[in-house]
């Protein structure tokens, strides 16, 4: 039998993804070498701290804190770091001496991702990231490699596990946002700084990938119109739960054409209501999936486990096992195509329904009266429910109105809002939430 070639592989981090990346290598060591043509060899992790506890055991001679020099003998460097620096020197560095490079490192890929793409395309390697989007499911490779030959209108998608965990305890649990998010955080799904995952900039990074790859455009993170979901309150999802809806947070890439038929993108990620049967509604814990829409083939739905450990570490696998196989068979490695030119658009320029809650007076005539207002404004209304309360102390009743729109602008429903503020009926705006799927 022939002797295997031996391809280093230098592993940059060793946290909750790492590690179990580094178990991986080692426990299926043949089995990656039968699949890959090569022996996948680990030749060194390089951490901050190499005498830190780390979720698996492991050789500690691998460990190292000179991430430099591991990086300068690798034919492959995984990057499980995160972070902007060094991250991006020691991905540059890794691609510039003709090392492959898999990372999960989104943040990075949104804020500096042109400069590492036309890295490795000069030096002729591969920059691999399927585990920077929505943890285990396959869903980079798919829009790039098998939609290639089709025109992808909309993507949808829940792509954050941490915020979906947290929203998805407080809606079937009733358990507290800091609770909830401490135990993502303890399962390893949160990013060192959760506030990337809670206040949606994770989800937008995301965002921006997958638009660029389904568009063939580059989308940077500031033209992803971004939310998180520190805004949800308790009250919000107790109402939308009674109005027969779930609150997730959602990203959303949609091409769309105005009246002169000039095409754009809008890009944006926010809490969005969904009715309980549509099919996002059922992505439960840190599961994420993902909606395609594309000319010719149709609707396509791609769902699994968005965060953790193991999950993301199967996309890492199959990321380096691609690109030994390139580096073993040999020729060109693949390169990123962004031949298109399709302009974002702000927020402004898209469309989507609207709850609105609302506290009004019991008063005859009010419910025409707000109707009216929300047609003088151009926002169309589908469900006006209301409920009537009677305060035990004053005896006083109020009403509770629950209002679902007909896809509106941005700008028709701010200015609506804005108007019903003004009526002397309402007591107060109680919130004003988008909605996909009505
Ligand atoms: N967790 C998840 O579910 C997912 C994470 N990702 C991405 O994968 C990457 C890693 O995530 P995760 O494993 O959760 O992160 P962790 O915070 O758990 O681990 C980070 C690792 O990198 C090491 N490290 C950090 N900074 C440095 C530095 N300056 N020099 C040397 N080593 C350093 C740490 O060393 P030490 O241990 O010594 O502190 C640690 O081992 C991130 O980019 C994240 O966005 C992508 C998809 C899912
Ligand atoms: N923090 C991220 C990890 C995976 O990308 C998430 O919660 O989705």
């Amino acid at each position: 039998m022939t002797e295997l070639r031996t391809l280093k592989v230098a592993l940059l981090g060793c946290g909750n993804v790492g590690a179990q990346v580094a178990r991986i290598l080692i426990e299926d060591a043949d089995a990656l070498a039968a699949r890959t043509g090569a022996r996948l060899q680990l030749s060194g992790i390089a951490v901050r701290n190499v005498n830190s506890k780390r979720d698996v055991e492991l050789p500690q001679e691998l460990f190292t804190t000179d991430a430099e020099t591991l990086v300068k003998d690798a034919d492959l460097v995984i990057e499980l770091m995160g972070g902007i620096e060094p991250a991006r020197t020691l991905i540059l560095s890794a691609l510039s001496n003709g090392a492959c490079v898999v990372t999960g490192n989104k943040a990075l890929l949104a804020q500096d991702g042109p400069t590492l793409y036309e890295a490795a395309d000069k030096a002729g390697v591969q920059l691999s990231y399927e585990a920077a989007v929505a943890g285990a499911i396959p869903i980079l490779r798919p829009i790039r490699d098998s939609l290639s030959g089709d025109r992808i209108t909309r993507v949808l998608g829940i792509v954050n596990g941490t915020t979906n965990f947290i929203l998805d305890q407080m809606d079937s649990t009733g358990a507290q946002f800091a609770d909830a998010l401490a135990e993502a955080q303890r399962l390893g799904y949160a990013e060192a700084d959760p506030t990337a995952d809670v206040e949606g900039h994770d989800a937008a990074a995301k965002a921006a990938i997958l638009a660029t790859l389904s568009f063939h455009t580059r989308f940077a993170l500031e033209n992803v119109h971004c939310e998180g979901i520190t805004s949800v309150s308790a009250a919000d999802i107790a109402a939308a739960k009674d109005a027969g809806f779930v609150i997730k947070l959602l990203a959303i890439a949609e091409k769309l054409t105005d009246a002169d038929g000039g095409e754009g993108v809008s890009v944006r990620v926010h809490p969005t209501l969904l009715p309980r049967e549509h099919p996002l509604a059922a992505v439960r814990g840190a599961f994420n999936a993902v909606f395609i829409e594309a000319e010719n083939a149709g609707e396509l739905m791609f769902y699994g486990q968005g965060a953790g450990g193991t999950p993301t570490a199967s996309a890492v696998l199959g990321d380096l096992v691609s690109a030994a196989r390139r580096l073993v068979l040999g020729g060109p490695q693949r390169t990123e195509t962004t031949t298109g030119h399709v302009p974002a658009l702000p927020i402004e320029a898209a469309t989507t329904s609207y709850y609105i809650g609302l506290d009004v007076a019991d008063q005859p005539g009010v419910l025409a009266r707000i109707a009216q207002l929300f047609a003088e404004h151009g926002v169309s209304i589908e469900i006006m429910r209301q409920t009537i309360h009677k305060d035990a102390a004053s005896n006083v009743e109020s009403a509770e109105l629950r209002i679902v729109t007909h896809r509106a602008s941005e700008a028709a429903l701010a200015a609506t809002v804005e108007a019903v503020k003004g009526l002397d009926v309402i007591n107060s705006v109680t919130s004003v939430l988008r909605v996909e799927g009505v």
